[in-house]
């Protein structure tokens, strides 16, 4: 059974689901029969995603958002991995409530110097995941600044997830469950987990609690087309960032 301490609060509202990364099919009935070579050559068309979602990942350097990304999309761990430059992203497709999700995950660098590079990033992102080291005190003092940049660049509706990564490192342990829980409690709307990327703890709910809480605010049986016009985008993952948002007006962060 899961221990207690790792689940995410829960604030009402959201469904659970079940994620995963593999291609649904579509249905072989009414095919003609194939046999041999032919079957293997005439292969269905993977179903298209119903949505298209991004994530950005944002929080100090060598706090662990790639570990966390790499984990959830490849399910691998990089003992010493090269701090990211600019910004890196991953997609992963999951079903959820029925509807299968492309989800687009943006991984930035966690080096101040990127941050007018990553920045840009922030308005098109449903959810946000703001990482901390638990070993690590500056990490977590960081958090304020990263929800400064928040409030100046992402879009207001964007769901926000508070990470504490490195559980498999409780022994060198710095802030505590309850400093995470109570930092998460100040924002409006913040969800608080802790996480190992090492271990493969907690990280599959990130993102599945991240997406179903969008899914939650979203109007799941209009049809596509209007969907697409409004809220969520069926077209190709865009190449370069969209452009910079307005300044927001009302700080997030009390
Ligand atoms: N013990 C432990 N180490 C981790 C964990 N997650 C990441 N690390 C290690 O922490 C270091 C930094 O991880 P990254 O994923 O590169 O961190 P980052 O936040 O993407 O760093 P920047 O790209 O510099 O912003 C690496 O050596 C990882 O192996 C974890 O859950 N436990």
């Amino acid at each position: 059974m899961m221990d207690s301490r790792y689940e995410i609060q829960q604030r009402g509202g959201g469904g659970g689901g079940s994620g995963n990364s593999g291609q649904s099919w579509g249905s072989l009935s009414g095919s003609p029969a194939l046999t041999g070579r032919q079957s293997r050559r005439r292969k269905l068309q993977p179903r298209p995603a119903d949505f298209k979602l991004q994530v950005i990942i944002i929080g100090s350097r060598g706090v662990g958002k790639t570990s966390l990304m790499e984990r959830f999309t490849d399910d691998t761990f990089c003992e010493a991995c090269k701090s990211t430059v600019g910004v890196d992203f991953k997609i992963k497709t999951v079903e959820l409530r029925e509807k299968k999700i492309r989800l687009q995950i943006w991984d930035t660098a966690g080096q101040e110097r990127f941050n007018s590079i990553t920045s840009a990033y922030y308005r098109g992102a449903k959810g946000i995941v703001i990482v901390y080291d638990i070993t690590k005190q500056e990490t977590f003092d960081d958090l304020p600044k990263w929800m400064k940049m928040i409030d100046k660049y992402a879009s207001e509706d964007a769901e926000l997830l508070l990470v504490g990564n490195k559980l498999d490192c409780e022994a060198d342990r710095k802030i505590t469950r309850q400093q995470g829980e109570k930092f998460a409690q100040r924002i409006s709307c913040m969800r608080f987990c802790e996480a190992s990327a090492k271990d493969n703890y907690n990280v599959d709910e990130i993102f599945l609690k991240l997406v179903d809480d969008i899914l939650n605010k979203l109007p799941l049986e209009l049809p596509r087309k209007e969907l697409s016009n409004s809220i969520l985008s069926l077209q190709p993952e865009p190449e370069i960032p969209p452009e910079l948002p307005p300044a927001r007006p009302n700080l997030r962060c009390c």
